[in-house]
């Protein structure tokens, strides 16, 4: 498979730096992938949860599912819920996922995208149960989606980023205090997606 690698996807700026961001594809090969992807989808607890936007309760366009320690429970997260125990392929993923990102995680928040029209908007983690500079690795799988990177000071500066089946970014330094991220909805017909975000909550 060719590699993509993050700074042939970049626009008009130079790539971020590596203590930024750090993109490794095939993490999981094509097939094992797959496998994942279809467990993960069929067997987590989905939730399409309700947040507030400008005084306006909205439903999150995407499903959600938290796993993880009970000590990472952080009503600031994960709202009203603690996580769920970790499972056999979330102990698996994570297992692949810690010795390239060098820290331990006790949960991870799963994001399901059901096609185009699921997104997440313009954000930053950096809610206080993260920490001030978290380091956060997200596993993806199935659909290519771009995953958007605008510095919050500057929007015009901008990264795309295809994130590819099995490929690992991990997120960390300044990335979450500096940068917001997205998944934009796509008018071009997409398949499913899922991504999991592996963090540490104090
Ligand atoms: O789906 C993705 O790649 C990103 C999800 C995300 O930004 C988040 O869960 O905070
Ligand atoms: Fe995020």
């Amino acid at each position: 498979m060719e590699q993509l690698s993050f700074f042939k996807e970049e626009g008009h700026t130079p790539g971020l730096p590596v203590s930024l961001l750090d993109y490794r594809p095939e993490l999981f090969g094509a097939a094992e992938g797959g496998a994942l992807m279809e467990r993960l989808i069929k067997e987590s607890a989905w939730k399409q949860r309700i947040v507030k936007m400008y005084d306006k309760e909205v439903v999150t366009p995407r499903l959600t599912a938290w796993y993880g320690d009970p000590e990472a429970y952080n009503y600031t997260v994960q709202g009203k819920s603690a996580p769920l125990p970790w499972t056999d392929d979330l102990l698996l993923i994570r297992e692949k996922v810690e010795p390239i990102a060098g820290i331990s995680f006790n949960s991870v928040l799963l994001n399901y995208y059901r096609d185009g029209n699921d997104s997440v908007a313009w954000h930053s983690d950096n809610e206080k149960a993260l920490g001030t500079h978290p380091v956060i690795a997200s596993v993806t799988f199935g659909q290519v989606r771009n995953f958007d990177i605008r510095n919050k000071a500057d929007h015009g500066l901008k990264y795309s980023i295809r994130l590819e089946h099995g490929s690992l970014m991990i997120m960390k330094g300044d990335l979450q205090v500096n940068w917001d991220h997205r998944i934009a909805k796509s008018v071009r017909p997409m398949k499913e997606r899922l991504n999991l975000t592996f963090r540490v909550v104090i």
